[in-house]
């Protein structure tokens, strides 16, 4: 299928003229439909060298009955007047032959550029809006909304498959005839975490980003979340609606933003270029070859584990915090591998320690305010790991406990970001028995705040209990899945046992530690 020149080129042109990624929400809050009109005009004529496009949204004109609609059209002459494109934001979603009316009105009646719809009818109510006599028209389908309830209808399993089907390679993407650019996504900026599931998931899509300003988003970090990391192509549309039409000064405030996006999209890291990413993976894989551990480069092209698995792998046999030997546990068990996560003490081996923390996290989908680390070894784990989410896209902020309260100052064991009424993930090296996360969360109870998953290095799979093997027949359960029963929130590891096993045995070599392993789970494994 060729691809059809359409909406998304006339907004990338957009975007590139006037060096904006804004898009002005258009949100008339008026007692009539003719003031609806005048204060939109108004408002187009302030900001159109800084908008790339407007986005009226129906709802605030159909309020106002056939005025309204009347009004919505001379809105979008207007908006064609000035050389812009019209995005109308009326999130449609219907059986086939209802959306087809649905986008004659849009299209031919209101004469709408791009559209936003629900997916939750699938292809049959997207399809009328982007084929046939409507291919060069550009849709974009509601993936991640920005509104607070949004969560008990969606589900990160649910965003990711709305942003992969809409991908160029995905089951709606290659339907549709605009087959370079297929379908949009709008993900809430209040959502960060979202955004950038949505571009790993689908790295071509323009975003739609809600939520900057009334709602509490802030334009800086939905840009940094949005960009890929692989690509200068800014894909992104940055709405905002009462933050601007509701200032002093549309046009400053408009600008304004326009300032902030551009400067939020020049200080992100470049991509890496071949050249670079070439000699990053030389370094790495000399850094790895002459490591104590012998032939730990093949992990790298083995497959045998995720990259940030692989790395992890690397750095923590480099710096010698993951041992394989005979090693005496506190429950009395000989561990024939041991880890010890303070022994990550160099800045190098650190950024890649956290950053392995960081995408964990980011695969996991889990949203968070606040990342807790529980003394002593938590404290640079949280700060670590927040830093490196940051270097990702994803915004945080970081508290810990001390374990001696303190008797002047402020007072008190919480010491960094407040935590009360915030959600909250815990970070720790490792589950052994569950006390230290058990203390913790107890201590961000206490503090009132909303624990919403824990992120650890390693799940070492075994049952909890002292030296001698689980009797047989009794049930299996492991140190993390009990953390995970009775606290109710997902335990995420970095790697598991059955990871490292997979390592070991597809590195090849001498596999004595991979039998010692597989002999020690045997006797102590949950799995
Ligand atoms: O997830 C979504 C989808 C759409 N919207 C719409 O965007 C604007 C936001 O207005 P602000 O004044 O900038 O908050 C509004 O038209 C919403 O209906 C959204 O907010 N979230």
């Amino acid at each position: 299928m060729s691809a059809t020149p359409g909406f998304f080129e006339a907004l990338a042109a957009q975007c590139k003229a006037k060096d904006s990624y804004l898009c002005v929400g258009l949100d008339p809050r008026t007692a009539t439909a003719e003031e609806a009109h005048d204060v939109c005009c108004r408002l187009i004529d302030a900001t159109k060298t800084h908008a790339c496009c407007y986005k009226p949204n129906a709802a605030f004109f159909e309020a106002h009955g056939a005025a309204g609609w009347a009004a919505l059209k001379g809105v979008i002459e207007k908006i064609h007047a000035v050389g812009s494109l019209c995005l109308l934001d009326c999130k449609r979603g219907d059986v086939g032959s209802t959306a087809q009316a649905y986008a004659k009105a849009c299209y031919d009646d209101l004469k709408a550029d791009a559209v936003t719809l629900s997916p939750y009818l699938g292809y049959d109510a997207i399809q009328p809006f982007v084929t046939g006599q409507y291919a060069g028209k550009g849709a974009f389908i509601l993936c991640a909304t920005s509104n607070p309830s949004a969560d008990e209808m969606q589900s990160d399993a649910l965003r990711d498959r709305v942003a992969s089907l809409s991908s160029n390679g995905g089951a709606w993407g290659v339907k549709t005839a605009v087959a370079s650019r297929p379908l949009g996504l709008v993900v809430g900026a209040t959502r960060p975490a979202a955004v950038s599931a949505a571009r790993t998931q689908n790295g071509d899509a323009w975003l739609l980003t809600p939520g900057v300003g009334a709602q509490g988003a802030d334009a800086s970090t939905v840009v940094r979340a949005a960009l890929s990391s692989s690509s200068r192509d800014v894909r992104l549309v940055v709405p905002v609606s009462r933050a601007i039409m509701n200032a002093d000064d549309p046009s400053a405030a408009a600008q304004k933003l326009c300032q902030e996006i551009r400067d939020a999209i020049s200080n992100a890291p470049p991509p890496p270029s071949l050249t670079d990413t070439l000699a990053d993976a030389s370094r790495r894989l000399s850094d790895t070859m002459t490591s104590t551990f012998p032939r730990t480069a093949e992990l790298l092209t083995g497959g045998a584990l995720k990259p940030h698995q692989a790395k992890f792998v690397g750095c923590v046999l480099r710096s010698g915090a993951l041992k394989f030997g005979s090693f005496q546990l506190k429950s009395g068990r000989q561990s024939p591998y041991f880890f010890n996560a303070g022994l990550v003490c160099d800045g190098n081996d650190a950024a890649e320690f956290f950053d392995a923390y960081a995408a964990a996290i980011q695969n996991s989908g889990l949203e968070f305010d606040v990342v807790f680390g529980p003394a002593y070894k938590g404290i640079p784990l949280c700060a670590g790991v927040s830093a490196a989410l940051a270097a990702r896209g994803v915004s945080s902020s970081f508290a810990y406990n001390r374990k001696e309260a303190k008797d002047h100052g402020e007072g008190g064991t919480l010491v960094g970001a407040a935590v009360k009424g915030r959600r909250v993930l815990l970070v720790d090296d490792v589950i052994s028995a569950g006390t230290a996360v058990r203390e913790a969360t107890g201590i961000l109870a206490k503090a009132g705040a909303i624990l919403v998953g824990v992120c650890v290095a390693v799940d070492r799979q075994e049952v909890t209990g002292g030296s001698a093997p689980p009797a047989p027949g009794s049930e299996r359960v492991s140190a993390v899945e009990g953390v995970r029963r009775e606290l109710g929130v997902p335990v995420v590891p970095i790697l598991t046992l059955t990871d490292l096993l997979a390592y070991l045995e597809a590195k090849g070599g001498s596999d004595e530690h991979a039998a010692n392993v597989r002999k020690y789970r045997e006797t102590y494994g949950a799995c």
